[in-house]
Parts: structure tokens; sequence; C-alpha cells
């Protein structure tokens, strides 16, 4: 097996075996979408071949940037078009395409991997783990009734409703620019979330509303005019169902759900990509108007650089934890004492006895705060040396709040 580096010419070699992996045709769009690989790195792909020089594996990556805790953005390798031939499986074309790309992710510098799983089993042995979750949230329309916020009662407190703003319904093709940027201080404000590069927006890469597929846009704006939020939707036999809702602004949120809630002639509302813990079902009188469904693991995480990482992100209470760290698949384990002191961490290797051992994996899992150690500990899959331990790590690992991301790719 060989496996070699891509250039622009190899695109419809790549894009034939990742098809034919997945039993899909080139030219078909994802579901409501686009065409999903027009935004493809080809500089970024790698091909297996067999010893008679026929393709047979590919796998791709793209050049995101992710928010961390803390607001800081770190650039990192989106994995993607991960495929081998239904006839040369389970022969480690999938693993040699792995080794490949962490030593050429590592080589650029990037000290974190992710990626989309296509089936739950596959990335763990790679040192991935499941970082952020998505969720859809149900509404019944006529039962979904907004309370009076509770908090509104004490004064000077700030309110959940939006007071200034206003909403323009435009149509997918109207919006210009407006998406774009709307998206982009969303995702800079949103830990677990990815960029998305200008050119998926030129392209019309991924899914709605990044594609130019029908949709009307409710479009928020402030006091000032400028936009701050919008929701994509469609509707169909009396379900509007909504592609995104993106705002960095809770009120801003709740006033595009009312829009939303408000739309005539429909009984139920799925607002899709939510985080499954959305302050929104609070918000109605009748919490069960609401429900959460396809909960499901979203972004994987795969550190490359531990201290880096660690390093990297921001913290919110101080602390020291000593994490004994095993990567099979690269063949490394190391030790580190992590020291957080004023929210900035130090991460260095160390003799001392751990707090914890755990997988790579695991780390991922936990790495943007949407895991707490303490579940992977019950779960069997971390191990806590210390009664204490768990504790001290959830309350170190936590984020301000559930990272997410929603960017499909
Ligand atoms: C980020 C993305 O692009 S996700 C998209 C992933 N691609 C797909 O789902 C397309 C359809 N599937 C495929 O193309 C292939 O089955 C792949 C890419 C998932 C796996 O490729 P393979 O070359 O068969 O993997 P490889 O032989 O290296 O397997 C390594 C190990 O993973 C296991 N494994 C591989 N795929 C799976 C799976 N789908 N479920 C469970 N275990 C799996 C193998 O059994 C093997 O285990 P072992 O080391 O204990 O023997």
């Amino acid at each position: 097996m060989e496996i070699r580096a891509t250039t622009d010419e190899d695109l419809s070699v790549l894009l034939d075996v990742v098809h034919a992996a997945f039993g899909r045709f080139t030219e078909t769009p994802v579901d409501g979408g686009g065409l999903w690989w027009s935004a493809i790195e080809m500089d970024r792909g790698l091909l297996a071949y067999t010893p008679d020089g026929r393709p047979v594996g590919s796998a791709a990556a793209y050049s995101f940037e992710l928010t961390l805790p803390g607001g800081v953005i770190a650039p990192v390798a989106g994995v993607s078009a991960v495929g081998v031939l239904p006839s040369h499986r389970r022969q480690g074309v999938l693993s040699a395409l792995m080794r490949q790309q962490l030593t050429d992710v590592r080589n650029r510098g990037e000290f974190l991997a992710v990626l989309l799983a296509s089936e739950a089993p596959i990335y763990q042995r790679f040192g991935y783990g499941p970082a952020t979750y998505t969720a859809h949230l149900t509404l019944q329309r006529h039962r979904a009734v907004f309370d009076r916020p509770r908090a509104r009662a004490t004064p000077g407190a700030p309110t959940t409703e939006s007071r200034t703003g206003s909403i323009e319904v435009l149509r997918r093709e109207q919006c210009g620019q407006i998406l774009e940027e709307v998206y982009d201080r969303y995702r800079r404000a949103t830990p677990g979330a990815l960029g998305r590069p200008h050119r998926w927006w030129t392209l019309g890469a991924g899914a709605p509303p990044v594609t130019p597929t029908p949709r009307y846009v409710a479009v928020h704006r402030d006091g000032d005019g400028v936009p701050n939020g919008y929701a994509s939707y469609s509707v169909d036999s009396g379900t509007v169902t909504v592609d995104e809702t993106i705002t960095s602004d809770d009120t801003v949120f709740t006033a595009l759900a009312r829009l939303i809630l408000d739309h005539d002639l429909v009984t139920q509302c799925v607002l899709k990509h939510v985080p499954h813990d959305h302050p929104l079902r609070w918000q109605l009188t009748d919490c069960r108007a609401a429900q959460v469904d396809h909960v499901g693991d979203w972004l994987w995480v795969r550190l490359l650089d531990i201290p880096r990482a660690l390093i990297a992100r921001g913290w919110s209470m101080d602390g020291e934890l000593v994490l004994d760290v095993d990567d099979p698949f690269l063949g490394e384990r190391n030790r580190y004492l992590l020291t957080v002191q004023g929210g900035q961490a130090h991460c260095v290797p160390t003799e001392r006895e751990p707090d914890l051992s755990l997988d790579v994996s695991d780390l991922g899992a936990v790495y943007l705060g949407g895991t707490a150690p303490s579940t992977l500990v019950r779960a069997g899959h971390i191990r806590a040396h210390h009664q204490g331990a768990a504790a001290l790590a959830d309350a170190l690992f936590r984020a301000e709040r559930s990272p997410h991301c929603l960017h499909w790719f």
C-alpha cells in the first residue's frame, strides 16, 4: 500500500474513490445542499494505492479555525473525504491514511485535528473523541407560549428580550454578505464552533444556508441596523424547519425563535442544530411544548500536541492536575503537570504521581468542556487515582457554556 499526497490533478480520482466508498455519485448534491466537495483543498488530500497502482482509499483535510473555551481561536485540520473502496476494507488502508495524515497535520504546526464521524466506532482508535453534541428542538407551535422572564422583576437586570432590534425576512439570494458576517462573529464567540472560510460561501459548499438552496432567512438587526443574527428556514407540510439559528446574543435568539413560532399555517417548528441544553425550553410556560431530539455527537477532537493544546484554551478556575496520557496509535505515553493560574495554563512533563490516567481520545472528548471527565471515569475509560481527582478535573475542564458546532463538512 502506498500513500501519496494529492494535487489539483487528482481531484476526479479522489472524488471517485470517496463517492464509491459511500455508494454515492459525485454529481449528487448533499440532502438539500450543494456539492459538498467543491471547497476541498487538494494540497491536503491523500490517496492510497495498491502495489499495482489502483487508487483504493482517500482522506482530505480543510484548514479551519476552531474556537476554544475562553474565546481562543486555534488553527485545526478538518478531516473529511475519508473512504476506502468496499473491495479493500479491513486490510489497514484507513489506518495507513490516518497515520500519514496525523504526521502531515503535525508537520504543518497544527495541534488539533477535528472531524465529523460517519460511524461512531471508527475514530477512537486513531485518538479522536466526541467533543461537541448537537440536537434538534421540536416545538408544538400552539403550545409554545413564552413566559415572562422572571429576572425582569429585578431593577437594572438585563432582560432576555430584544428591545431595540428589528427582523427582516429575505430570500437566501438577497442576503449578500450578511450571513457570512453574522456567522463569523457568532463562531468567534462560541466555544466549539468552526470558522467557515470565505471560499465556502463563494462556492456554496456544504449545507444550507451556505449553499444557494432556496430558503427564507430571518435577519435580525440591532438598534443601529447592524445584522446580529439570522435563522434560515423552509416550510413544508405544516412544519417550519430551521437549518441554523446563528447569533451569539440570547435575546436575538429569542426574537428569531418568536418569529419562527409566529409563522402562520404551521403546527410544528423544528430548530435543527441547537445545543442540547439550550435555554429556549426554559423560556416557555409549558416546557413540554419543546422536545429535544436527535441528540448526537458532532465534532470529534484529536490532540496532536498536548501541552500546546492545554495551554491554548482558556480556563476559568485555578488548579493543578497531573495527567498520564496514552496515545497508542502514535506510540506515545507522557505525563504532564497542568497548572492553571489566573486563567493561564502551563503544562510541563512531570514525574509526579498522576491524578488521572487517560487515553488521548478521552482527552479529546473532555478538551472543549463538552463532557465531564467524571463521566468517563464512571464509564470506566478514565482512571482517577484518588478520591477528588475527577471532581477537580471536572471543575478545571468545564467551559463557560457547552461547546457547540454546527458547520457540516
Ligand atoms: C471524517 C470522515 O470522512 S467520516 C467518513 C468515513 N467513511 C465512511 O464511512 C465510508 C464507508 N466506509 C469506509 O470507507 C471504510 O469502511 C472505512 C474508511 C470506515 C474504514 O476503512 P478500512 O480500510 O476498512 O479501515 P482499516 O482496515 O484501517 O481498519 C482499522 C480498524 O478499524 C476497524 N474499523 C474500520 N472501520 C470500521 C467501522 N466502520 N466500524 C467499526 N470498526 C471499524 C477495523 O475493524 C480495524 O480494526 P482492527 O485494527 O481491530 O482490525
